[in-house]
């Protein structure tokens, strides 16, 4: 049976999960670090990059605007930028990359002399933009997006003046980032300012003025809610992609579930994406505190909340809200499936999660099919489920493509069984 995509059965290690996993690049730095070489004038090379679909679908639309993008090897793209972006043919494709979809939405505004229509798949279509669309057209961009989410059509002028622009970043904090990108490339500087009590991951914030700085920008920060970006451009330049801490989460967790031990290459403290938070917590497993904010390590919360499944006592998961505009609504998306499990393993409760947790699940037979919405998170972090439980198979497991490819290869390389279950 399954859902015409396939399934895999997991089959549960005898023993800990022991052996040398390096994760791929981060996505998040990946697109950051394209996206800004296609807009500065020479060669960048981006070694340690990630290549999946959301890295192709950034890299295929600076390719679509005419910037020249190669792929030597399999974690390096050499950027070849002109300065400026071209009107593309056709609208830009970028599936279900909440990345490219709104960092590249700001930055053709700013930087395409013509009609730019930014779209994705039936997901992306899903997820919401407006807040983005409003705030550039308070800076004089001629956007629109009927339904508030893709497609996004965007009339560039060829450059923009720079300004004062308001943003709420409390649905994703890809719209402030999308912003302080573009601001680079304005005529004069721009100011982005935050409303709202609430941004997402604002270690995400971080990373986008990281890159920029790296790419010649100069951003300060005079308040918590401020940013002045100078109007500099970008220059080119040589770039080294850090391993990405979301996929870094699914091998801390099979390592804490097994009793393991498994060699990132990278230790817990050496990454600078929000989602190396998620250490702290999977370190202390199975003694995982009653309740855990998930605000500001929101792409670790299905590993998490797998984990917690097997802890201890019962976890609550708070301040993660917007996951319910990820890829599917993951607050539903956990509890139905940690329920289809064991009923009650996984309850909503207003946008909190409470994971039950019953450490007495390891060793068990539970069939279950768990359906993952083409989101590769729940693939990925209920794979770990398999790892205790048997019978657990994982529909649709090719999507995990989305940021982590390798990531079946991964655990069969740590010596996980895995079988067609289609
Ligand atoms: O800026 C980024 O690279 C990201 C920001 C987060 O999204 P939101 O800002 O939409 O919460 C995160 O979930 C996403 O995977 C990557
Ligand atoms: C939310 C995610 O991705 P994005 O918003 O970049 O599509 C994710 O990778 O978990």
């Amino acid at each position: 049976m399954g859902n015409g995509n396939g399934a895999t059965l997991i089959i549960p290690p005898q023993g800990p999960l022991r052996g040398r996993v390096a994760p791929p690049g981060s996505k998040s730095i990946t697109n950051r670090a394209l996206l800004l070489a296609g807009l500065a004038k020479g060669t960048s090379r981006l070694t340690g990059a990630l290549k999946s679909d959301d890295t192709r679908y950034m890299a295929q639309a600076l390719r679509d605007m005419g910037v020249g993008v190669d792929e030597p090897d399999d974690t390096s793209f050499v950027v070849h930028g002109t300065g400026t972006l071209r009107a593309p043919a056709q609208p830009l494709f970028l599936g279900n990359a909440g990345t490219a979809t709104r960092f590249l939405t700001a930055a053709v505004a700013a930087a395409v002399d013509g009609t730019v229509v930014v779209d994705g798949d039936a997901h992306m279509r899903k997820r919401p933009i407006a807040p983005l669309v409003a705030a550039l057209k308070t800076l004089g961009v001629d956007i629109d997006a009927p339904t508030g989410c893709p497609p996004v059509t965007v009339n560039g002028q060829g450059g923009y003046k720079g300004g004062r622009v308001e943003i709420d970043g409390g649905l994703s904090s890809q719209y402030v980032s999308a912003l302080l990108m573009m601001g680079a490339l304005g005529r004069e500087p721009t100011d982005v300012v935050l409303t709202g009590a609430d941004i997402g991951a604002k270690g995400y914030v971080d990373l986008t003025t990281a890159a920029m700085a790296a790419f010649g920008a100069r951003v300060s920060h005079p308040s918590d809610a401020t940013w002045t970006v100078a109007a500099t451009g970008y220059t080119a330049a040589d770039f080294v992609v850090e391993p990405d801490a979301s996929a870094a989460t699914y091998l801390w967790a099979a390592e804490a579930l097994t009793g393991g031990a498994i060699d990132l290459g990278t230790p817990a403290t050496a990454f600078t994406q929000p989602d190396a938070r998620a250490y702290d917590f999977i370190r202390l497993f199975p003694h995982l505190p009653a309740v855990i904010d998930g605000s500001q390590m929101q792409d670790a919360i299905p590993t998490l909340a797998v984990l917690a499944a097997f802890n201890t006592t019962p976890v609550r998961f708070t301040g993660i809200t917007n996951l319910r505009v990820k890829e599917c609504d993951r607050v539903a998306a956990l509890a139905t499936e940690l329920s289809r499990i064991r009923p009650g393993l996984g309850v909503e409760e207003g946008d909190d999660l409470l994971v039950a947790s019953d450490p007495g699940l390891a060793g068990q037979s539970l069939p279950t099919r768990i359906e993952t919405y083409a989101d590769h998170r729940i693939a990925m972090s209920f794979a770990l489920a398999g790892l205790k439980i048997r019978d657990i198979a994982i529909l649709d497991p090719g999507c995990v493509a989305k940021t982590y490819p390798g990531y079946w290869k991964a655990l069969a390389g740590l010596g996980v069984e895995l079988k067609d279950a289609t």
